[in-house]
C-alpha cells in the first residue's frame, strides 16, 4: 500500500494516495486512488449557510424504572426505537456497534444488561431518536411497568431473535410483545432481525427467514391480527448488514423521507450519477438514497470509503474546534475504481455526507455534478428550515397548553 499525504498550510487534509486493497469480495484486489480534503474549488459557495446541525453528544442512561414518556429535547419528543428480544439475542452488541463503534470482537465482554438503558442519538438534523435497550429478561408484562406509556410514545419496535438457537420461545415473546403493543399504539412500525446468521450458509438463511416468516404470519392470522406489518432483516454485527437493516428502521422515522428521496432522484438524473446515498457519517446509516435498487456491496463500499475518510482524516486532518471533528462541512474524497467507477464522497453538513457512484466519463463534468450538489444542498437546507419552523410552532403551542392550564389551576384554586 503506496500513500502519500499533504497537509495544506492551514492544516486542512489535502491527501492524494493510491492503494492496493482488497474492496471485498467481488472486488478484490482492485486498485484504488483515494483524494480527499478540501477541495480546489472552481465555484466558490457561502457555506456557513448550510451549518444545519445544532450537535448535541449521545447521552447515555440506564434506569431502574421505565423512563419518562416524553423526554425532549428543545422540546421536542423524540421519537423512539425499542430494542427487545431474549437475553444474549444480541440487543446491546448492535447499539454498541452501530453507534459506539464498538469492534463486533469485543461485544463478547458485554455484560448482560440488567436496567433498560436510554440513548439519545442526535447526530444530525435527521437522525435524531432515542433507544432503548431493554434487558432479556425483563417482564415488562409485570402490573408494576407500565408498558402502555412505553408503547405509546414508540415509533419503531426491533425484536431481536438470535438465528444461531432454538427460535420457538422467541417467537412466542415475539408474538405477546407486538399484539400488545399493536393494541396501543398502532402506528409502531415492527422490525425483526434475524439476528447472528454469520454462521449460517447462504441456503439455511433463506430457510430460517422463510420460516420465521412463516410461522409469525400464522400466529398473527389465528389471532385476527393480519393487519400488523413484520419487517424481516438477516443481520450479524460481523458485516454490514446490521447497518443496512438499522438504515431501513431509521429512515421509516424520517417523515422528509420521500422529499429526500426525489431531491437524490433530482441531482442524479441531472448529473449523470448512477447511485447516490446520503449517509449519517458517524453512525454510517443512510438516510436516504434514490430510487433505484440498494445492492448490498454497492453499501459495504459506500461504509467502506467513509472509514477512509475518517480515518485518514482523524490522522492527519486538523480537529475542528467547534464540534470537536477531523472532518467539517468542506470535506470531500474521490476513489478511482479499475473499473472505471468513481466514488464521489461531499460532506453537506458537518454530520451528513452524500456518497454518489459514476462512471469515469461522467466525472469528466466535475463542475455540473458541484453546482448540481450546490442547489441540493440548498434544497436540504430549505426542508431541514420547514422542519425547524414546523417544531417550533409545536413547542409554542405546547406552551401556549401549559400557561393556559397553570393559569386555570391557579384560578381554581385561589377560588377554593
Ligand atoms: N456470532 C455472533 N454473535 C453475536 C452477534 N451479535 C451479538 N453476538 C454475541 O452475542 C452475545 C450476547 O450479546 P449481548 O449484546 O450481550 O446480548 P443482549 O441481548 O444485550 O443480552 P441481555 O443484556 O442479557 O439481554 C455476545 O457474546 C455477543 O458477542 C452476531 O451478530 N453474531
Amino acid at each position: 500500500m503506496a500513500l502519500t499525504y499533504q497537509v495544506n498550510a492551514v492544516g486542512k487534509l489535502d491527501t492524494t494516495s493510491s492503494l492496493n486493497t482488497k474492496q471485498n469480495a467481488s472486488m478484490a484486489s482492485e486498485k484504488v486512488s483515494v483524494l480527499c480534503g478540501e477541495e480546489d474549488e472552481a465555484l466558490e459557495y457561502d457555506d456557513d449557510e448550510y451549518d444545519l446541525e445544532a450537535f448535541s453528544d449521545a447521552d447515555l442512561s440506564c434506569e431502574d424504572r421505565a423512563p419518562g414518556f416524553s423526554d425532549s429535547v428543545n422540546g421536542v419528543v423524540k421519537p423512539r426505537i425499542l430494542l427487545m428480544g431474549l437475553r444474549r439475542s444480541g440487543k446491546s452488541s448492535i447499539q454498541k456497534v452501530v453507534f459506539h463503534k464498538m469492534s463486533p470482537s469485543e461485544t463478547l465482554f458485554l455484560e448482560s444488561t440488567n436496567k433498560i438503558c436510554r440513548e439519545d442519538v442526535s447526530s444530525s438534523s435527521f437522525v435524531s431518536f432515542q433507544i432503548w435497550d431493554f434487558p432479556g429478561q425483563i417482564d415488562f408484562f409485570d402490573p408494576t411497568f407500565d408498558y402502555e406509556m412505553i408503547f405509546r410514545g414508540t415509533g419503531a419496535l426491533i425484536f431481536v431473535i438470535d438465528s444461531q438457537d432454538d427460535y420457538v420461545e422467541a417467537l412466542s415473546r415475539l408474538h405477546l410483545t407486538v399484539t400488545r403493543a399493536y393494541k396501543v399504539n398502532p402506528d409502531i412500525s415492527f422490525e425483526v432481525f434475524i439476528h447472528k446468521v454469520d454462521g449460517l450458509s447462504d441456503d439455511h438463511k433463506i430457510e430460517k427467514q422463510r420460516d420465521i416468516h412463516k410461522r409469525t404470519n400464522t400466529d398473527l392470522t389465528d389471532a385476527g391480527l393480519e393487519q400488523i406489518h413484520l419487517s424481516l432483516y438477516l443481520t450479524s454485527i460481523y458485516d454490514h448488514s446490521i447497518f443496512e437493516a438499522f438504515s431501513k428502521v431509521v429512515q421509516k422515522l424520517i417523515p422528509q423521507l420521500p422529499t429526500l428521496e426525489n431531491l437524490l432522484n433530482i441531482f442524479i438524473s441531472n448529473s449523470g450519477i448512477e447511485k447516490a446515498f446520503l449517509f449519517d457519517v458517524g453512525s454510517k446509516i443512510y438516510i436516504a438514497t434514490d430510487s433505484s435498487p440498494v445492492d448490498m456491496q454497492t453499501y459495504e463500499l459506500c461504509c467502506d470509503m467513509i472509514d477512509v475518510v475518517i480515518d485518514i482524516s482523524c490522522i492527519y486532518g486538523m480537529p475542528n474546534t467547534e464540534a470537536g471533528l477531523p472532518h467539517d462541512k468542506d470535506s470531500m474524497a474521490i476513489i478511482h475504481l479499475n473499473n472505471t467507477t468513481v466514488i464521489y464522497l461531499k460532506e453537506v453538513t458537518k454530520f451528513l455526507a452524500m456518497v454518489c457512484f459514476l462512471r469515469k466519463e461522467s466525472f469528466a463534468r466535475k463542475g455540473l455534478i458541484d453546482y448540481n450538489f450546490h442547489c441540493f444542498k440548498k434544497a436540504i437546507q430549505e426542508v431541514f428550515d420547514v422542519r425547524v419552523k414546523v417544531q417550533q410552532s409545536r413547542k409554542l403551542l405546547n406552551q401556549r397548553r401549559w400557561s393556559k392550564l397553570t393559569l386555570t389551576s391557579g384560578v381554581c384554586s385561589s377560588t377554593h
